[in-house]
């Protein structure tokens, strides 16, 4: 279960936004904080392969994601921040079937898997709910669970508690600290991250700070002080 990152570093065009990135990922929880545009996303999609270093390498369970893209996003789920880019279809339970058909799953083996998902994070009720009228807690547990329901071995999420209240937000923050996988967390909500194994900070698209929460947490805040 490790996640190596050698050497990266990323342009879009003439902006350079990581540089030289040399990390390599063992821990369970592992979380990304730093300042608007230090290149946390860019970093958590470069993870799945949604994004490929202009230079270096990422390699997930030693699959090369510049040409293992489609193994790597099978063992590699991506959570966005906002839920409606990723719910597809019309109902919730059609939506979280949706990604196990495509895998080829037959019927039964879809059904106990969307059921047991369905149970596990509180959505049974919604089974036959269209999805677009959830709440935005409830979207986000489904994007959630919609990813979950394909076992993926890593999941990481792009700050994952931002559109949500107080009360989904502790949910959602309960749910990752239970989650069996590595999970890999980019967040502004220091909180959530209180009690991570690891809290990589980025600024400027180079790692700054690397280590325990509260060591990692601490160097970020003494970086901003109060103006
Ligand atoms: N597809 C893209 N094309 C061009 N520039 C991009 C693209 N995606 C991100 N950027 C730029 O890369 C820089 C880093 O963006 P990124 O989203 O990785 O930062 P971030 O640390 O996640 O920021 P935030 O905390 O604001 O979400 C920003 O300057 C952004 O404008």
């Amino acid at each position: 279960m490790t996640i190596e990152v050698e050497g990266v570093s990323h342009r879009f065009g003439e902006r350079h936004v990581l540089r030289d990135v040399d990390l390599r990922l063992d821990e369970r929880r592992v979380a990304v904080i730093g300042s608007n545009g230090s290149g946390k996303s860019t970093f958590a999609r470069l993870l799945n392969g949604l994004v490929v270093p202009t230079e270096g390498r990422v390699r997930v369970d030693g699959l090369e994601t510049r040409k293992q893209g489609k193994e790597v996003r099978r063992r590699v789920g991506f959570v966005f921040q906002d839920p409606d880019v990723q719910i597809i279809m019309p109902t919730v339970a059609e939506d979280l079937a949706f990604g196990l058909k495509h895998r080829g799953l037959p019927r039964e083996e879809v059904d106990r898997r969307v059921s047991a998902v369905l149970a596990e994070y509180g959505l049974e009720e919604f089974r036959d709910h269209p999805a677009h009228l959830l709440s935005g807690g409830q979207k986000q547990l489904l994007a959630i669970a919609a990813v979950l329901v394909l076992e993926p071995a890593h999941v990481v999420f792009d700050e994952p508690t931002t559109l949500l209240d107080l009360r989904n937000k502790r949910r959602v923050t309960r749910l990752i600290r239970e989650l069996p996988q590595r999970v890999v967390v980019v967040s502004h909500d220091l909180e959530l991250l209180a009690d991570f194994d690891r809290v990589v900070v980025f600024e400027g698209g180079r790692v700054v700070a690397d280590g325990p929460a509260r060591e990692s947490i601490a160097a970020y805040v003494a970086m901003h002080p109060p103006l």
